[in-house]
């Protein structure tokens, strides 16, 4: 489903990625986890078509990422800046009128589970309030392909776990490949098939959770501490 083919990624004199090759399948989710700068973003980004990488070559669905492909991949950016004099309601709409596979049904119930309000300005909203307006529109959107970028980010522990429950009811788990770049790994860890280590632009593991549990009796977090320790 995504095919990444020694890619590397500069930024100016800055490596982003470096020579990284991997595929991720239909129907699985992934974990991408490292340190800071390790270049998690950069690899979404790339997939979602809003990076160019400097060396290789991507592929969705088999073809080499372009506009077309690019709008058939959901992403939840890590930022969160929107339109400050639209109202909740109005940014489903702008979205509506975006992307094709947008379901405003499905915004509606989204909005009901994160308890927001669809006529609250959103200069007006929480940090978390966006972050819960990000996770709908990304959610909302019918495809095969969906990048999140730190999707916990500004919300409070305590609705975490909740949220995630109610992740798995908007993940298509057959046909979807989803992408998911954290550090929250307590929370994210019931979601994942499969984890991808990456430091210094480049991928340096790689596990299946479910092996990494029953064959080596490691947590994803046991796991990290281990891959990571200096
Ligand atoms: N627009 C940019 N200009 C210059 N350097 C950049 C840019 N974007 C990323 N980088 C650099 O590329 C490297 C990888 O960054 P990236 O944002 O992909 O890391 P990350 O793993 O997502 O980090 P974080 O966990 O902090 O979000 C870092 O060294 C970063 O400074």
């Amino acid at each position: 489903m995504i095919e990444f083919k020694n890619i590397s990624k500069k930024y100016g004199r800055y490596s982003g990625l470096e020579d990284v090759s991997f595929t991720l399948e239909k129907g699985k989710i992934y974990g991408l986890i490292g340190p800071n700068g390790s270049g998690k973003s950069t690899t979404l980004k790339i997939i979602a078509g809003l990076v160019h990488p400097s060396k290789g070559t991507v592929l969705v669905k088999g073809t080499e990422v372009n506009r077309r492909i690019a709008k058939e991949v959901a992403y939840l950016s890590e930022l969160d800046i929107f339109y400050q004099p639209f109202k909740v309601k109005d940014m489903i709409d702008f979205y509506a009128s975006q992307f094709e596979d947008f379901r405003i049904e499905r915004a509606n119930e989204l909005l009901t589970f994160m308890k927001l309000d669809p006529d609250k300005k959103l200069k007006q909203l929480s940090k978390g309030n966006r972050g819960r307006l990000k996770l709908v529109l990304a959610l909302a959107r019918e495809t095969s392909v969906l990048l999140l970028d730190e999707p916990f980010s500004g919300l409070d522990p305590m609705v975490r776990d909740s949220i995630v429950k109610g992740l798995l009811s908007y993940i298509d788990f057959e046909n979807q490949t989803v992408v998911i770049a954290t550090h929250e790994i307590d929370e994210i860890e019931p979601l994942l098939d499969e984890v991808l280590a990456i430091k210094d632009g480049k991928v340096i593991d790689w596990q299946n959770v479910e092996n990494l549990r029953e064959t080596k009796g490691l947590s994803i977090i046991q796991w990290m501490k281990e891959t990571f320790k200096e």
